[in-house]
């Protein structure tokens, strides 16, 4: 039987709620006191992921470019103290304290500094307040950075361990074509667990003006990451007077993609990580012991390509080719002189690139 819109918000104990540039710009149509009210409606504990920070900087500086890095970066800076001024306004309705929670790569690589993130935001919810989640584009660069916080939402989702994430858009769900440029293009309503792949053609890579970064095909990848951890994903129109609230009801429609199993957060954290600090390359018998889920012995390993430390995430590779990636148990110095069967990497503990993805992707 596929679930619905209503049963998955009103079971939902914990979720996230993303809203993108498009919608926080789109006044005509989206007001942030209508969201506001429809997540304070709820039981749940919920974390709200916004975009716009760029884009409300720029109403308040034009002279920045969005489209130069280190205006865009100037443009965030500018940007976030409005954004979070105007969610705390909308909140207050509802007797609501917001909070500030900027995040970027590094913080949510480090396992430490996760589980610090992680204690904050439970802290939070503790006592009724709702985290605003941005990602901190002032101090990003291009190649460390979530890069759209589509991905950044489906992040969050991992980070609390929630079970829904919703994904509000100036469109009401994914087509089978772009719907503003074909006017046959038809609304999915529901993609089981699997299947979500089979849009990425469909889902087109467009930008909003500028001052977005996301486009229906980042919302595809940001939910297939939250799929692959077992969160639920929804991604349904922002552009009503009340975006929650209609769902529930049935008045508005959306894209449900059905999940996969839970994953544990330890691995929902490791599959996460940008950040490789080192490889090594393992021969055939020790890739066929971790696909039958051994943990990797020293006496498999070929070579250390880049050393590593204890607590590092690695790569393991075959014939040259990264097959998984997990956390180090040892030094990489101490492999040569280790005993054959001492633990290299144990495998709760790795993530097999190909294996795994068939795993969840059945
Ligand atoms: N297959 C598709 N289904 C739905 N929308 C699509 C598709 N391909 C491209 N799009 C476009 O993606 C847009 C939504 O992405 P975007 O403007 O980045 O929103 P946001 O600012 O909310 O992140 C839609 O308005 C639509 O024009
Ligand atoms: N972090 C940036 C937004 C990046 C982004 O992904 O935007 P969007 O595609 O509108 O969700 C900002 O606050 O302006």
């Amino acid at each position: 039987m596929t679930v619905t819109a209503p049963d998955l918000i009103e079971s939902a104990k914990l979720a996230v709620v993303k809203v993108g540039s498009a919608l926080i710009t789109d006044t005509d149509h989206f007001t942030m006191g209508g969201l506001a009210g429809d997540i304070k409606e709820r039981p749940w504990h919920a974390v709200l992921v916004s975009s716009g920070a760029v884009a409300v900087g720029n109403e308040r500086v034009p002279t920045l470019d969005p489209k130069q890095t280190e205006d865009r970066h100037a443009l965030s800076a500018i940007g976030q103290a409005t954004l979070i001024t105007m969610w705390q306004s909308a909140f207050d309705a509802y007797n609501k304290v917001a909070a500030q929670v900027l995040l970027t790569p590094d913080v949510t690589d480090d396992r430490s500094r996760y589980l610090n993130a992680r204690a904050a935001l439970r802290a939070l919810f503790d006592n009724g307040v709702i985290p605003i989640v941005n990602e901190n584009d002032a101090v990003t660069t291009r190649d460390f950075r979530y890069g759209d916080n589509d991905r950044l939402a489906a992040k969050t989702a991992g980070l609390i361990g929630a079970d829904l994430l919703i994904i509000l858009s100036d469109v009401d769900g994914l087509y089978t074509s772009n719907p503003s440029k074909d006017p046959d293009a038809k609304h999915v309503s529901y993609v089981p667990y699997g299947e979500a792949s089979r849009y990425f053609e469909a889902a087109e890579d467009t930008k909003s003006g500028g001052v977005g970064t996301g486009g229906m095909r980042s919302k595809l990848a940001a939910a297939r990451i939250a799929i692959d951890w077992g969160v639920t994903t929804i991604i349904a129109s922002g552009r009503r007077p009340h975006p929650l609230r209609d769902l529930v009801t049935g008045e508005a429609r959306c894209t449900i993609f059905e999940a996969g199993d839970k994953i544990s957060a330890r691995r929902r954290w490791l599959s996460g990580v940008h950040e490789r600090s080192g490889s090594m390359d393992i021969d055939a018998g020790a890739l066929k012991a971790l696909k039958a889920e051994a943990s990797l012995l020293a006496c498999g390993v070929v070579q250390v390509a880049e050393p590593f430390l204890k607590g590092d995430v690695i790569d393991i590779r075959h014939d040259n080719q990264v097959v998984g990636f997990g956390l180090a148990a040892c030094d990489s110095a101490s492999i040569g002189s280790a005993e054959g069967s001492t633990i290299v990497l144990r495998r709760d503990d790795l993530i097999l690139t190909e294996h795994d993805h068939d795993r969840n992707d059945q």
